[in-house]
């Protein structure tokens, strides 16, 4: 049996704060604001996955309000994710993901996520695609105001 989970987050950007994005730490001036490390496309791939169970959301599994998450390791929580739907009987078949952002340039860390993801997910990098675009300059993310992501999974329960 397959099962299909979709995911969208954002964050803010803001003064004195890492850019962490797919677990990989980006150099730039400013970073995301958040309870956690603020991931953006992680825990859109962490939503995906909960979607895709029936689990609801990170929220609902880490709530904002728990001091436990403060500055959380946003791939501790996929990881934990990952434990769910493992624990339901799924494996991944793959992940489609895509980072909307004015900028800065993703296309140096790409392929850096993209293992890193596989790696969090126990695949293949070949079963991850990570993506990026801007908005040709329009709305929050083209005035450089924050960082959008979407991630699509695709799972499939084991023999
Ligand atoms: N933050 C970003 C945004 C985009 N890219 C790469 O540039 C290509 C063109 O972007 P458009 O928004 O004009 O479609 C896009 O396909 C990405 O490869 C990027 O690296 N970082
Ligand atoms: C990840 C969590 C962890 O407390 O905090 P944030 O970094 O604020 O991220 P968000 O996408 O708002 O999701 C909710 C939280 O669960």
């Amino acid at each position: 049996m397959f099962r299909i989970g979709q995911g969208f987050d954002v964050h803010a950007f803001a003064q004195n704060r890492p850019l962490i994005i797919g677990g990989i730490e980006i150099p730039y001036e400013l970073g995301l604001l958040g309870h956690s490390d603020a991931d953006v496309l992680l825990h859109t791939v962490a939503d995906a996955l909960l979607g895709a169970v029936g689990e609801g959301d990170i929220g609902k599994h880490f709530p904002d309000t728990d001091p436990a998450f403060k500055d959380a390791d946003s791939a501790k929580l996929l990881a934990h994710v990952f434990s769910i739907v493992k624990e339901k009987g799924y494996m991944l078949v793959n992940a489609d993901c895509t980072i909307i952002a004015q900028a800065p340039k993703m296309a140096p860390y790409i392929e850096p996520m993209r293992n890193r993801i596989a790696e969090l997910l126990e695949t293949a990098p070949e079963n991850i695609n990570v993506k990026a675009t801007t908005t040709e300059k329009l709305g929050f993310t083209g005035r450089k105001e924050g960082i959008a992501s979407q991630a699509v999974v695709l799972l499939q329960k084991k023999a």
